[in-house]
């Protein structure tokens, strides 16, 4: 298992690049700890293969280096990294029986038989293919071969690190739980440095101890699935992660209060006075209901998705979403909503300010 550190790390697929747009990776200077599950979290195009493939070694930075526990591996060819990936769609061998498949590299390591079929076995299990170890690959669904590719990748206990490339893409929804699961618990046995891209927040909050949240070629957040949900270090962040995502409302910000089109709202902590454009976040979940404490509301519609209600509703002209409860009332008339102080994130040219007096939450890059 090994230590990842990106140094000043760039990259960018023009010879010359002069502006900030013409990077896909904007530089990132981070340690990946040794032993940690990392998920790499963004939209289709912020950057997370050109990540993935420079860490693998499919790609070389243009700027910047790469080391596996402080050796430099940034010009070091894929073979050399000793690394195991998992990509989008299986990679197997069809006229292998599947325990061949998953035996393969750990008879290419020439490991012993005894310990291969112990291994073998184990992993078979885990990806619940017990019963199918000695049939041919050939013939199988997808996402029968795909769970072969991810046991595949799993079964050596010696690599540096295992990629995961948006592998369950191909999966059943219900698969997917439980390869998810599995794969956390795998990491809590073995301690593998695991990085998995995916573009579905579910899948990196559940899967990963840090995710890292890219945005434009930018790595905005690094943090624990709490610290994502409650401190937000970017509106990208608040936005992206949470269903519904943060509301956003511009304002002014004084002190412990912000100011929206004359309407004062307590914050709970003290902010000094923000430069730049100004926003306050706070979550639909810690948007209160109430009668006329607060501010106007007027109700949209109300989304009735089971465990709570989603409330679309405006305030002060802009949207804002709110999670009511089941028992809830909502008012057709003189509907006000308070914002719990502690919860809400105050935002400048989209960078969370910190609070005075806090030492939590800081940029990732
Ligand atoms: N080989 C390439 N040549 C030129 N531009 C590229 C190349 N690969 C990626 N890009 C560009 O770099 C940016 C980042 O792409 P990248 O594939 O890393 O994003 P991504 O987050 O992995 O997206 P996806 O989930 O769609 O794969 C995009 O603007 C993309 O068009």
């Amino acid at each position: 298992m090994a230590q990842i550190t990106l140094k000043n790390l760039a990259h960018s697929y023009l010879p010359n690049p002069s502006q900030e747009d013409d990077w896909a990776l904007k530089e990132i200077d981070h340690v990946w700890r040794d032993g940690e599950a990392y998920a790499l979290l963004g939209p289709s195009g912020c950057g997370k293969s050109t990540l993935l493939n420079i860490i693998s070694g499919l790609l070389i930075p243009s700027q910047g280096s790469i080391l596996f526990n402080g050796n430099d591996v940034t010009e070091a060819p894929t073979a050399q990294r000793n690394i195991a990936q998992v990509f989008q769609f299986p990679v197997v061998y069809d006229t292998m029986t599947v325990r061949e498949n998953l035996a393969f590299p750990l008879k290419n390591r020439g490991l012993d038989a005894g310990i291969i079929k112990e291994r073998v076995e184990r992993i078979g299990d885990m990806i619940g293919m017990t019963d199918q170890l000695d049939r041919k690959a050939r013939g199988l669904a997808a996402d029968a071969k795909q769970k072969i590719s991810l046991g595949r990748g799993m079964v050596r206990e010696d690599v540096n690190a295992l990629l995961f490339d948006e592998p369950l893409t191909v999966i059943d929804p219900h698969m997917k739980w439980q390869l998810r699961t599995q794969l956390k618990e795998l990491h809590r046995q073995f301690g593998h440095t695991m990085i998995y891209v995916t573009h579905d927040q579910t899948e990196a909050l559940t899967f990963a101890d840090r995710v890292v949240v890219m945005h434009d070629g930018r790595v905005v957040q690094i943090g624990t699935p709490d610290e994502l949900f409650e401190r937000p270090e970017h509106t990208f962040v608040g936005y992206f992660i949470g269903s519904p995502g943060m509301n956003f409302l511009e304002c002014s910000v004084e002190g412990e209060t912000a100011t929206v089109d004359g309407n004062r709202i307590a914050l709970g902590s003290d902010y000094g006075r923000p430069s730049g454009r100004i926003q306050l976040g706070v979550r639909p979940e810690h948007v209160k209901l109430s009668k006329g404490e607060g501010l106007p509301a007027t109700i949209d519609r109300v989304e009735d998705v089971g465990r709570h209600r989603i409330v679309r509703a405006r305030v002060l002209g802009a949207p804002l979403n709110i999670i009511a409860g089941e028992g809830e009332a909502i008012a057709t008339d003189g509907q006000t909503v308070v914002f719990e102080p502690g919860r809400v994130n105050i935002y400048s040219d989209d960078w969370r300010v910190e609070p005075h007096g806090s030492s939590v939450g800081r940029r990732a890059a």
